[in-house]
């Protein structure tokens, strides 16, 4: 196994999170939103449990922003101009991280609804 090329790996990687910071304003909405949940459920106090759905949905949602990023550098690359096929590339890709986004927030309240309905009522 070579051990320099296994690590550069990693720095690549690394390389593509900064990337995707400094580029992407989503990306930096979903970080700041992931602030917010951690303080959030910190507050709350969650279980073992329901703290593995949480740090799940959250990376899942970090996760999915790289590749809707990534698809678009490659759609820009190959189709610089309007071309259907590149809309509905991008399109798709948006619309996966709607649908994560919206299991997210439904998953969410789930967790969190019961739990603020206990201390206010
Ligand atoms: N080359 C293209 N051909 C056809 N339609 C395109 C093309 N590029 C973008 N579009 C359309 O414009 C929309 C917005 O594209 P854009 O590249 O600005 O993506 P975005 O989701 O706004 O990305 P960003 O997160 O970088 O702002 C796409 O979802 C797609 O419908």
């Amino acid at each position: 196994m070579d051990i320099r090329k296994f690590f550069k790996s990693f720095i690549f990687a690394f390389h593509g999170i900064i990337y995707v910071i400094k580029s992407e304003q989503n990306f930096r909405f979903h970080l700041l939103s992931a602030v917010i949940v951690v303080i959030a459920s910190t507050a709350t106090g969650l279980s073992k449990y329901e703290w593995i759905i949480i740090i799940m949905l959250i990376c899942g949602m970090f996760m999915i922003e790289l590749v809707n990023a990534s698809i678009e550098r490659v759609v820009d690359l190959t189709s610089p101009d309007f071309h259907q096929l590149a809309l509905h590339a991008k399109d798709l890709a948006a619309g996966a991280c709607l649908v994560y986004a919206i299991c997210c927030a439904i998953v969410g309240l789930i967790i969190f609804v019961p739990k603020w309905w206990g201390i206010i009522f």
